[in-house]
């Protein structure tokens, strides 16, 4: 038994704004930005908040099967922005669906959220003998970010992406690597909603995004191609066998240096933070979305999924189409 990917959407919100946007309300430059981070624009939420775009992706999942939103068995949104501490964003979908057949809920890993839910589901489909699951990466960042911050807001973007399952005979998630650093986890911070001195005082405050850059970037460098030679070990084939590396979409320069360290062109790392920017859970999704609509990704192909980030986690799936 296993899990295959019968169908993929995504959902944009539609206002761009540019890198030339962004220096006139901080001190940055459009250079500086292309040059550093590969972003030319992202996509800013214009009120719709994490919820209305998981519930898009879903509408658009749903329509290109014939399966009913009643059929469905469970539904996981990775989200690190959530609309709510409650009701979850996935109970939210599910709602609006009207799965009531469905189990739905959230799971936070922020850059490796959407890899992780899909092992997640995969496993809770084994275990349950579920015929089906839905599994979004969703994210309004827009809402966290300090837009005085030059250092971290020019880096992110909201968007949304999803696919849908199916349990399966065939062999397809050959392999899974997922691994979480809490001892970093002070690197990469955002939404934090402290305790005041005096109970009756809370503070109804949640912090905005804050990120040790430097140290991201080394983990990233040091640990993302770890995480692939891992995946690749597991489902016992030479990293020459991925024909397409889908890598979190955090950093042009990052790419370029893990495929690199890989040996591997790079031709075979699809990119789009041009376009995007950083959208954390939804960057996986959206980037496998579009390889499937482009028909980047052909069927038989042998793709890697590998996110990383906050936690700090990396997550590296190898799926065979
Ligand atoms: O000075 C420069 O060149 C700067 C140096 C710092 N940069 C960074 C640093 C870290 C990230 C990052 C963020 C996340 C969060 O999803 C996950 C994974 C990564 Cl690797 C992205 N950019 C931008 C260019």
């Amino acid at each position: 038994k296993d899990i295959e990917i019968v169908a993929s959407a995504r959902n944009i919100p539609e206002q761009v704004v540019t890198n030339d946007d962004l220096s006139q309300i901080m001190d940055t430059s459009d250079e500086w930005i292309k040059q550093r981070t590969g972003i030319k624009v992202r996509h800013i939420s214009a009120g719709e908040n994490t919820s209305d775009l998981a519930i898009n992706v879903a509408k658009v999942l749903l329509k290109q099967v014939s399966w009913q939103a009643d059929d469905l068995d469970l539904i996981i949104v990775a989200t690190m922005s959530p609309d709510n501490m409650t009701p979850a964003v996935g109970a939210m979908v599910q709602g609006a669906l009207g799965a009531k057949k469905a189990i739905a809920f959230d799971i936070s890993a922020a850059c490796s959220g959407f890899s992780y839910a899909i092992s997640i589901a995969q496993d809770i489909m084994i275990a349950n003998n579920f015929k089906n699951a839905m599994v979004i990466g969703a994210e309004v960042l827009s809402k966290l970010l300090d837009w005085q911050d030059r250092t971290t807001s020019v880096l992110f973007g909201d968007g949304a992406g999803g696919v849908l399952l199916r349990l399966s005979s065939t062999r397809h998630l050959l392999a899974k690597d997922l691994n979480t650093f809490g001892d970093l986890a002070d690197n990469l911070v955002a939404g934090s909603i402290a305790v005041a001195d005096s109970w009756q005082d809370n503070l109804h405050h949640i912090s905005a995004f804050k990120m040790n850059g430097r140290e991201v970037y080394r983990f990233a460098t040091h640990n993302v191609p770890k995480s692939i030679l891992s995946a690749a070990k597991k489902a016992n084939i030479s990293l020459d066998e991925i024909d397409h590396y889908l890598l979190h979409q955090a950093n042009s320069r990052i790419i370029t240096q893990v495929a690199r360290k890989l040996k591997q062109p790079i031709e075979k790392f699809p990119v789009n933070i041009s376009e995007y920017g950083n959208t954390a859970a939804a960057s996986e999704a959206i980037l496998l979305a579009e390889c499937l609509e482009n028909k980047v990704i052909k069927p038989g192909e042998t793709i890697i999924l590998s996110g990383f980030g906050g936690g700090l986690t990396t997550a590296s799936l190898i799926y065979k189409f």
